[in-house]
């Protein structure tokens, strides 16, 4: 099956920062891919520059088959973007809303009433078709939001933190509605939070930092890939316990240490742990032992926690 975003050695720079670095990655037709990072990693660049709203310095875009620098029009209809900014307009009816973009977009006339129809069914929202937007709850807005970008049978939707600012039942419904058109419509998502739940539902994730790609593949196989169990503890003192947990790892392993934990990787926490409480001569006041999470992957290849990393 042919790719349905292609991106080869994409760049971009601005005066002084070269905030895309050369990326090159594609994603399969049907998938849901992740697309996560720090801030500043260069995501937003990317992603303005495949959906034809930035031009790059240099590199080439294939989406849907259609050449982003070349075929921009065709590049267009082939995508919706979906993103954190409500852009609707709240004087108006969804219906009128919805209409609208059919004008923007040359829905043929006599496809429009029907395509409504269907969006609005996609979303639930028939009952509320000619009320005001401004008397619609947040997650209602979001969902004709989704609803809009549709209507032109786009083969690609693009999320940029689409659930930002909703409360977790909504953004839980959201999610439900995304996963049906994936399964009902085929849709490829091409998706961007800071919700580390949402990007594991992502078939891949792509991490950017730096304005580089240093990882893409599966969620469950970026966690297998880091291996091993993760240990955290607290002591009486960590500075003596850092010490101590270096000499028994050697040089070679790494561990994270700050003010109130000490986090470590190992093959098997098992043989591990009796070994560490041996070595260990201050007082353990906590200790948690899991398996790697997608924080965890975020932590070992950008060197920082995801909610540092984007301020969340
Ligand atoms: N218009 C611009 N002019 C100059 N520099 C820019 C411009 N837009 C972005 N940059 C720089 O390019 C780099 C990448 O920025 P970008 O917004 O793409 O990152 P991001 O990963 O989307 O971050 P965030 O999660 O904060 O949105 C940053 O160093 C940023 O300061």
């Amino acid at each position: 099956m042919a790719a349905m975003i292609e991106v080869q050695d994409l760049k971009k720079s601005y005066k002084e920062t070269e905030a895309v670095k050369g990326i090159s990655f594609e994603v399969e037709e049907g998938e849901i891919f992740g697309f996560l990072g720090p801030n500043g990693a260069g995501k937003s660049t990317t992603i303005n520059m495949i959906c034809t709203m930035l031009k790059p310095t240099s590199g080439s875009i294939v989406i849907n088959g259609f050449n982003a620098n070349k075929e921009k029009n065709d590049v267009r209809a082939s995508i919706g973007l979906i993103f954190q900014e409500n852009t609707l307009d709240e004087k108006l009816t969804a219906n009128e809303n919805l209409k609208l973009h059919c004008r923007f977009y040359n829905v043929p006339k006599n496809d429009r009433e029907r395509r409504i129809q269907e969006v609005l069914h996609i979303v639930d929202l028939n009952d509320v078709r000619y009320k005001k937007v401004e008397t619609f709850s947040g997650g209602m807005q979001r969902r004709l939001e989704i609803a809009r970008g549709l209507l032109h049978y786009p083969r690609v939707l693009f999320l940029d933190e689409p659930t930002v600012g909703l409360d977790p039942q909504t953004r839980a419904h959201l999610w439900e509605y995304i996963l049906k058109l994936k399964k009902e419509q085929g849709i490829t998502m091409f998706l961007t939070t800071h919700y580390l739940d949402e990007a594991e539902i992502s078939d891949r994730i792509a991490i950017m930092d730096q304005g580089g790609i240093i990882a893409v593949d599966s969620p469950e196989e970026l966690k297998r890939q880091l291996g091993g169990d993760i240990i955290e503890l607290s002591t009486s003192d960590n500075a003596q316990a850092e010490a101590e947990v270096q000499a028994l790892l050697g040089e070679s392993d790494e561990f994270t240490i700050n003010d109130e934990l000490i986090r470590l990787q190992v093959e098997n926490s098992d043989a591990f742990i009796s070994e560490l409480i041996e070595a260990l001569s201050v007082t353990i006041t906590k200790l948690n032992i899991r398996k790697p999470t997608l924080n965890d992957v975020f932590l070992a290849f950008t060197g920082r926690d995801i909610g540092e990393a984007t301020g969340t």
